[in-house]
């Protein structure tokens, strides 16, 4: 938890009471500030991760966690102004410098006609070329000056320029989580940005740091209100800096080099979600709030998600494995037919998309096309069914999601190599559209012993999603016709993520030599010895990690590293 680091006095005066926590929420959702959008309830997590780091669930005294949107727009006035003077003044100081260069060529003229004047030359003569060479080296002198002044001017518009900029960079409705405890008002809630975030000033999983809760202003009784928090947290994304108590000036170059790094990022993917957002086909997919419509759903799926009771959701599980992998029906025809027309209208528009990962090379980021607050609702809907399978770790507080488009086909990726995914539960939905082949073959757990002994198959069909834990090795077979795209969905638990299950998870010594269709050629270290590397990805050979060593299987021959190329010398 952050600490505001406030006094015992004040801790007494304003004991923590649930009730003006929840007035305090309910006044922000009644009258929210222009800047806030999204207000979710308060809701008490399911786990909570204890001192030892075993997740446990909280006791009656909270935490409390309330997510809502925070956006960085409407940028300071006078920063904007600033920004437009740039423009102008920069004109300016490039009109200055130009007469500098004529006055300096003029003193030069001047100079070199007094030093051709012959030596017995009129009083007059001199007298007239020594007044030009002065007069133009007083020029010079106010032209220096004004030079000076110009400069410094652009400069300080070119400053301002950069910190609209920033603004513009995070100009954008963030979901954030905001964690009370039974400190608060004394102490601030933890605040943890839950969507993409490309920012320097928070850390690996969104958090804000320390100077963030040092500057936030405090009310009347000398504690913290949602309202101000709420307010440092918009001031934060449109001038970080300042929110820190940072003069630009003052600031480590380091620092602003990587602020602006992160600022570039965030502006490559927020300019690809602006552009697009002007050419949608379905624009009930981008809708603000988002709103998933019951009759995009399958029946039984909807059941399940407005019961929300165990037996609802057992009743549309295939357990394909148990414990392991599960499979569901969840799309009807309409909502695949409309969301891969929206995926091929995003190809051909050409806009720039990153790729999901390095083993796909034709997927989308459904995050960077302005589809994340679907998924953060979707991922909403899947919760109780994580619950439900791995609810005492993976499966729980999922507050965080990779979400992304695979495609398969003739001439493209065909397959996809044997994995694990950075993921604590992955949902895996095929969308179509129509192909033969693609098994999803599953081995063990990561760190079992059986790690590379295979499980079973699963068989894609159209509007059917399995779901498995991200640990479980996984591998898509070569399609043999057609095409193929899927939704993958990697859910992640900020909680989970703390706790030692995942940070040290046990690791066994590989029971014996593995299967074949589970052999990985970008992770193992011996690919070579049951199956030819790929034509493409012999440079592999010798570099996978698994098993580790001192964990290997009896008998364990690793690959040997391709030999070096030796150059002919000529
Ligand atoms: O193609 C598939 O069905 C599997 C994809 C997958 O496992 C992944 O992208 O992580
Ligand atoms: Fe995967």
């Amino acid at each position: 938890m952050a600490s505001a680091g406030a006094s015992p006095t004040a801790r007494l005066e304003v004991p923590f009471r649930f009730t003006d926590l929840v007035d305090e929420v309910e006044s922000v959702r009644r009258d929210p500030p222009t800047y806030v959008s999204r207000v979710g309830a308060l809701k008490v997590p399911s786990k909570i991760c204890n001192s030892e780091l075993i997740l446990v669930t909280p006791p009656e005294a909270g935490p409390w966690v309330f997510t809502l949107a925070v956006s960085g727009g409407e940028s300071d006035k006078e920063v904007q102004q600033l920004a437009e003077q740039h423009a102008t003044l920069s004109a300016e100081a490039q009109k200055i410098a130009a007469s500098k260069v004529q006055v300096v060529a003029k003193l030069k003229a001047a100079k070199e006609r007094l030093e051709e004047i012959p030596s017995p030359s009129s009083e007059a003569v001199l007298q007239a070329a020594c007044s030009a060479v002065q007069a133009a080296e007083d020029r010079l002198a106010e032209v220096q000056e004004e030079d000076r002044i110009a400069r410094a001017a652009a400069e300080r518009a070119r400053a301002a320029q950069e910190k609209v900029a920033c603004a513009d960079a995070y100009n954008h409705s963030f979901v954030v989580a905001l964690q009370f405890d039974s400190s608060w008002p004394v102490k601030p809630p933890t605040v943890r940005f839950q969507g993409v975030m490309h920012h320097a000033l928070v850390d690996e999983s969104g958090g804000m740091l320390m100077p963030f809760f040092k500057s936030i202003p405090k009310d009347d009784r000398k504690v913290h209100s949602l309202r101000l928090i709420l307010e440092a947290i918009h001031h934060f994304l449109i001038d970080p800096l300042h929110n820190w108590g940072i003069s630009r000036e003052s600031a480590p170059s380091r620092l602003l080099s990587s602020m602006l790094a992160e600022e570039k990022m965030n502006l490559a993917r927020l300019t690809t979600i602006r552009k697009y957002a002007l050419q949608v086909k379905h624009k009930e997919l981008f809708e603000s709030p988002p709103r998933w419509r019951e009759e995009w759903f399958d029946p039984a799926f909807w059941k399940a998600c407005t019961e929300k009771t165990p037996e609802a959701w057992r009743a549309i599980l295939v357990e394909q494995l148990p414990n392991e992998v599960f499979s569901f029906k969840i799309f009807t025809d309409e909502f695949l037919n409309m969301f891969v027309e929206e995926i091929f209208n995003f190809y051909s528009s050409g806009l720039p998309a990153r790729r999901p990962n390095s083993m796909n090379n034709y997927g989308i980021i459904l995050n960077e096309i302005g589809l994340e607050p679907m998924i953060d609702e979707l991922q909403q809907l899947l919760q109780p069914l994580g619950e439900l399978l791995w609810g005492s770790g993976p499966g729980t507080c999922w507050d965080g999601h990779h979400c992304f488009i695979v495609r398969y086909r003739e001439g493209e990726d065909l397959g996809l190599d044997m994995h694990t995914d950075d993921s604590d539960v992955t949902f895996n939905i095929c969308l179509g559209l129509d192909f033969e082949g693609a098994g999803l073959q599953f081995c063990g757990i990561m760190g079992a012993a059986n790690h590379r002994r295979h499980t079973n198959t699963f068989k894609h069909q159209k509007g059917h999603c399995v779901c498995h834990l991200g640990r479980k090795r996984h591998g898509a077979d070569d399609i043999s016709r057609g095409e193929r795209l899927n939704i993958i969905l990697w859910n992640h638990s900020s909680t989970y993520r703390k706790s030692e299950e995942y940070e040290d998870p046990p690791y066994e010594r590989e029971e014996g030599a593995p299967d074949e269709v589970c052999v990985s050629f970008t992770h193992d270290r011996d690919y070579g010895v049951f199956k030819e590397y790929p034509v493409g990805k012999e440079h592999l050979k010798g570099r996978g990690w698994c098993p580790p060593k001192k964990f290997e299987y009896a008998d364990f021959k690793p690959d040997a590293k391709p030999a070096a190329k030796v150059s002919s010398g000529c």
